[in-house]
């Protein structure tokens, strides 16, 4: 469904250019549900919007379904946002109108592209759990109440990928989980491709595969080690962080690239060079030999 290879954005300003994303690889299947989580400012929110057709890329390669979003012109890009994208922001005003009730809201859309159908509007409301609420005007639901109502307006044009930036991130814990409860249930039984960038690892830890980015590429995955743990209830809370429920793996690129953590650099004391040995089984990777001698006070890091 989603296919980025050597992904670069770079934002220019009068006197500055910031290297948003720095060749960044991602792969989605059709039907995923995946969350994509990274510090402050290591480029998830350009992802997303990329993704959803807002910012251009700058080059690479960045495929969605059948459409190059590098190549695209300006007319597909319409149809694209149109028929196969939808967006949830954190902060929902951005895409409510707090005059209109909840279901001229996700009328709204339908409007503007040309096809009201009023049936599924207020399907797409009872799916949300709002059945009862469609009628109310929005300053009359809660915010939570009125990120689902959100939720509801990015499926109106009923599309196959689902990009949620933060979605979770001005509720509650319980309007959380009940958000995180309808993504499963879009993802399930309709199939929606979902790609959720957030902070929370407790919300991370309830998808199946979690992509970590760090300075604008992809760094490391965590894969589930039991995809059935929906199930068990509660079990998330009670473990909390992400390595005890997924496995943790590095992200290798085509041409054998990886990301080695700035921590683990610094305390190696490796800035631009290492050394690298393979002993059959693992590749050792070190501070620089020192010519000469000296050797013996190399630290060692296994990777
Ligand atoms: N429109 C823009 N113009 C210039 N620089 C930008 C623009 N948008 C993002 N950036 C820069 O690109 C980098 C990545 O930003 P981005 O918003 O994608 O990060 P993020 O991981 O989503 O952060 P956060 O979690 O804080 O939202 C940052 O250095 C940011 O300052």
């Amino acid at each position: 469904m989603i296919e980025c290879e050597g992904l670069v954005k770079i934002f220019k300003t009068d006197d500055l250019e910031v290297v948003a994303l720095q060749g960044l690889n991602l792969k989605v299947e059709a039907g995923e549900l995946m969350a994509i989580i990274g510090n402050s400012g290591s480029g998830k929110s350009t992802l997303l919007n990329t993704l959803g057709g807002l910012d251009r890329p700058s080059a690479g390669t960045v495929k969605v379904g059948e459409w190059d979003l590098l190549k695209i012109t300006e007319e597909d890009l319409v149809q694209y946002k149109r028929a196969t994208v939808g967006f949830i922001w954190q902060n929902n005003a951005r895409n409510l109108l707090p005059y209109l009730t909840a279901l001229e809201n996700v009328e709204m859309p339908m409007m503007l592209s040309g096809k009201v159908d009023r049936d599924y509007a207020k399907q797409l409301l009872e799916w949300v759990g709002l059945k009862e609420r469609m009628h109310n005007k929005l300053h009359q639901l809660s915010g939570g109440e009125q990120q689902r109502v959100a939720i509801a307006i990015s499926l109106s044009n009923r599309p196959k990928l689902l990009l949620a930036d933060e979605p979770t991130g001005s509720v509650d814990t319980a309007t959380s989980d009940l958000i995180m409860g309808i993504f499963r249930r879009l993802n399930r039984e309709l199939g929606v491709t979902i790609v959720i960038v957030t902070h929370d690892l407790t919300l991370a830890s309830k998808v199946d595969r979690v992509v970590a980015i760090r300075d604008g590429l992809t760094s490391t995955e965590f894969i589930k080690r039991n995809p059935n743990m929906d199930a068990q209830k509660g079990f998330e809370e009670q473990t909390g962080g992400l390595q005890e429920i997924h496995e943790a793996y590095v992200v290798v690129d085509r041409v054998g690239r990886l990301q080695v953590p700035k921590e683990y650099l610094d305390a190696l004391g490796i800035s631009d060079k290492a050394s690298m040995e393979f002993d059959g089984e693992k590749i050792t990777i070190s501070s620089p030999k020192k010519l000469g001698g000296g050797q013996d006070e190399e630290q060692k890091q296994s990777i």
